[in-house]
């Protein structure tokens, strides 16, 4: 990226611009700031792992004219992998937002990681992105983690187009990959190398764009490129009917959060109406606190050019937010916020919802639907190599847990250890490898160990009561409550039984939801939270002057005893499988499956390979791509993607415990 230091007259603001060096001609100063929304393309890249989103990437930046020389996944001096473990491992971790012009266009464009432990990172860029580019490996055709990001695509209703990449493979098929994305993704490819009509297709979703080329050979990706500003939308094209209630007043969603040790947190905003400026105050409707936005960047990869403002549908970069994290709703102010709830409620329609105090009054306020965070399935403690250094940790871990809402960090309250919770085993190491390089603590991390559940399977009512004296007092509460298996529904659900003419107090029912919160958080078998249980308060019963806390004990003790009687089961995460593995490796890899409890759906060919589709507990797949590189000499590959929880059978259950408790 080249940098010229031109001064821009915005008012009274001075900025440094950055250019393409040999980029198309005719684009003044003003323009590469201030770019009319129509002429905008929000997109991402999304791929399965290693089908070339990032080798594409380099070859649009180049032809852009905004590097110099290709950069080589292969060599590790692509822009878009910067991070230290991306060059190292030729794989996308974080996705890079990158903007550049083509032929009077802006594109703004992310590039996402293919792995499926990073899923949350594609999701959450996926949710600010207008169009997208699916790039697929012309000689395997659908893989699966194209599946789950065409699957995320198509909750967020984006439209999209193809490439069929890697077509100078000898074994790719333009043919087989082209019927191959008729049937599985269900759509009609539009084979199209040339295109007016296809614009209004790819807009309805009616149909998708399919281009394909080799972007390590260089063949393409230009015509890849006219295809994005060609038949993708603008952002004014997509319809957002929050957009309404907000005027012209600025409306955002912050996306993602980087911390930058020079800037602080760099919170990335998609704008979807107004104009924001750095030096401005804005509130952040999801925190219900106003922030000052000190500066405005634009995101070059790693490298960042200043800006004095960001209008609607661009996306940037926020310096200075302190209290934002990714799926927060910006806005101008709390009063711009309260009038836009006004006006959906004049107009009959709820917006999403966020509820908020304003000036002694409780006053609904609308907020954009944020990211959804998936749960963890992993977890292992960690411990900082002295005493000394724990402090220094924490802020390690405030920090990457700010950057990545995948990751979740908590105290245990037995041991007092920290304990880490993540998507995968490539995950947690590479949050080690980050404490290490970026906070230069050798942070030392136990076992990886599975996240399982608690549930029940069958109904129970029960009554707990707690006596104890304190202060001379007696302090006695009595709790009487019934648990329904929900299966499905989640976390811990809390209802009242009607009360006749028996009015509990707010602070008594406050105690009590946060006794059987507390008691659903480490459930009775193992400790682990409880989930797809409902929970009824049958009575409270609390001696006057009885402290709230023996109340909350409690209802902690009656919610256990209720769900060992209801039938304590525990739950463990299940993952869908699909294995690539030649003919003559097949059964040994079928008998090693068996092994580890997996069970197999179908096995089909596809090319030269064998396709073994089917489902195992997550427990079983510690150091499975060893094992695999083992039985197949190197030549199989797999990928896993979590598939909810399923009941252990009584054996295994029994051996779980037996194995965790010693009982
Ligand atoms: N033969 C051939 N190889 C390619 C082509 N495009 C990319 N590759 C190679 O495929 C491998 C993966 O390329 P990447 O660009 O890192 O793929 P990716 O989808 O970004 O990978 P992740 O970020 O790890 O998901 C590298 O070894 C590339 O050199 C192509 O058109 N033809």
């Amino acid at each position: 990226v080249c940098c010229s230091k031109s001064q821009i007259t915005m008012g009274r603001l001075e900025q440094i611009v950055c250019k393409p060096r040999n980029g198309p001609s005719g684009f003044s100063d003003h323009h590469m700031i201030v770019m009319e929304c129509i002429r905008i393309r929000n997109i991402g890249i999304m791929a399965h792992i290693d089908a070339g989103k990032t080798t594409t990437t380099e070859r649009m930046l180049y032809y852009a004219g905004y590097t110099r020389s290709m950069g080589d996944v292969d060599d590790g001096d692509t822009v878009t992998d910067f991070m230290a473990q991306e060059r190292e491992r030729g794989i996308t971790i974080q996705s890079a937002a990158v903007t550049f012009h083509w032929h009077d266009h802006r594109i703004n464009l992310i590039d996402t990681p293919g792995h499926v432990d990073f899923t949350m990172e594609v999701e959450r860029s996926l949710r600010v992105l207008d169009g997208a580019v699916a790039i697929f490996d012309a000689s395997a055709g659908v893989e699966a983690q194209t599946l789950t990001v065409w699957r995320q695509a198509d909750n967020y209703d984006i439209p999209r187009i193809c490439f069929l990449n890697k077509m100078d493979k000898p074994t790719a098929s333009f043919e087989l990959s082209v019927d191959n994305i008729k049937e599985k993704l269900n759509i009609k490819p539009i084979v199209l190398q040339v295109r007016n009509s296809i614009r209004k297709v790819t807009l309805a979703r009616a149909g998708v764009p399919l281009l394909c080329g080799s972007a390590l050979k260089n063949r393409g990706v230009q015509p890849l490129l006219n295809a994005v500003v060609d038949f993708l939308p603008a952002p004014i094209e997509r319809r957002h009917n929050f957009l309404q209630w907000y005027g012209n007043d600025p409306v955002a969603l912050a996306f993602k959060v980087c911390n930058d040790q020079q800037r602080g947190p760099l919170v990335f905003l998609r704008l979807y109406g107004g104009a924001l400026s750095a030096h401005s105050s804005i509130f952040n409707i999801s925190r219900n606190c106003t922030e000052r936005l000190s500066r405005l960047l634009l995101g070059f990869a790693d490298q960042h050019v200043e800006i004095p403002q960001v209008t609607a549908g661009n996306i940037a970069i926020a310096v200075g937010l302190k209290k934002t994290v990714t799926g927060d709703t910006l806005v101008a102010s709390k009063k711009s916020a309260i009038a836009a709830s006004q006006r959906a409620r004049e107009a009959n329609t709820p917006p999403n919802e966020g509820s908020h105090e304003a000036g002694g009054i409780e006053v609904i306020l609308p907020v954009l639907a944020g990211v959804d965070v998936p749960e963890p399935v992993f977890f292992c403690t960690v411990e900082p190599p002295s005493a000394a250094k724990q402090q220094n940790l924490d802020h390690a871990l405030a920090c990457l847990q700010r950057e990545d809402p995948s990751l979740k960090v908590h105290l245990d309250p037995e041991s007092g250890q920290t304990v880490l919770s993540g998507m995968g085993e490539l995950h947690i190491e590479i949050i080690q490898d980050r404490i290490h390089r970026e906070y230069g603590i050798e942070a030392y991390l136990g076992p990886l160990q599975v996240a399982y559940k608690e549930t029940t399977t069958r109904p129970a009512c029960v009554t707990g009561s707690l006596e104890r004296h304190q202060a001379e007092m007696l302090h006695s509460a009595s709790v009487e409550l019934s648990v329904q298996p929900q299966p499905g529904a989640g976390p811990i659900c809390i209802t009242w039984a009607p009360s006749e003419g028996h009015v509990l107090r707010p602070e008594v029912m406050e105690s009590v939801r946060s006794g059987i919160e507390c008691g659903a958080s480490q459930g009775p078998i193992l400790g682990y939270p409880v989930q797809d249980v409902r929970v009824c308060v049958q009575s409270v019963t609390v001696n006057p002057g009885t402290s709230l806390a023996i109340l909350s004990a409690c209802t902690v003790q009656c919610l256990h005893k209720a769900l060992l009687q209801a039938g304590g089961q525990i739950l463990e995460p299940l993952m869908m499988l699909e294995i690539l593995v030649p003919e003559e490796h097949l059964s040994c890899v079928l008998a090693d499956l068996a092994q580890r409890r997996g069970s197999v759906f179908s096995i089909h060919a596809r090319r030269d390979r064998q396709v073994i589709v089917g489902s195992v507990p997550l427990a079983d797949m510690m150091g499975y791509s060893t094992t695999l590189r083992t039985l197949t000499s190197g030549t199989a590959s797999f990928s896993l993607e979590p598939s909810g929880y399923k009941s252990m059978s009584p054996v295994e259950q029994q051996k779980l415990i037996q194995e965790r408790t010693g009982r």
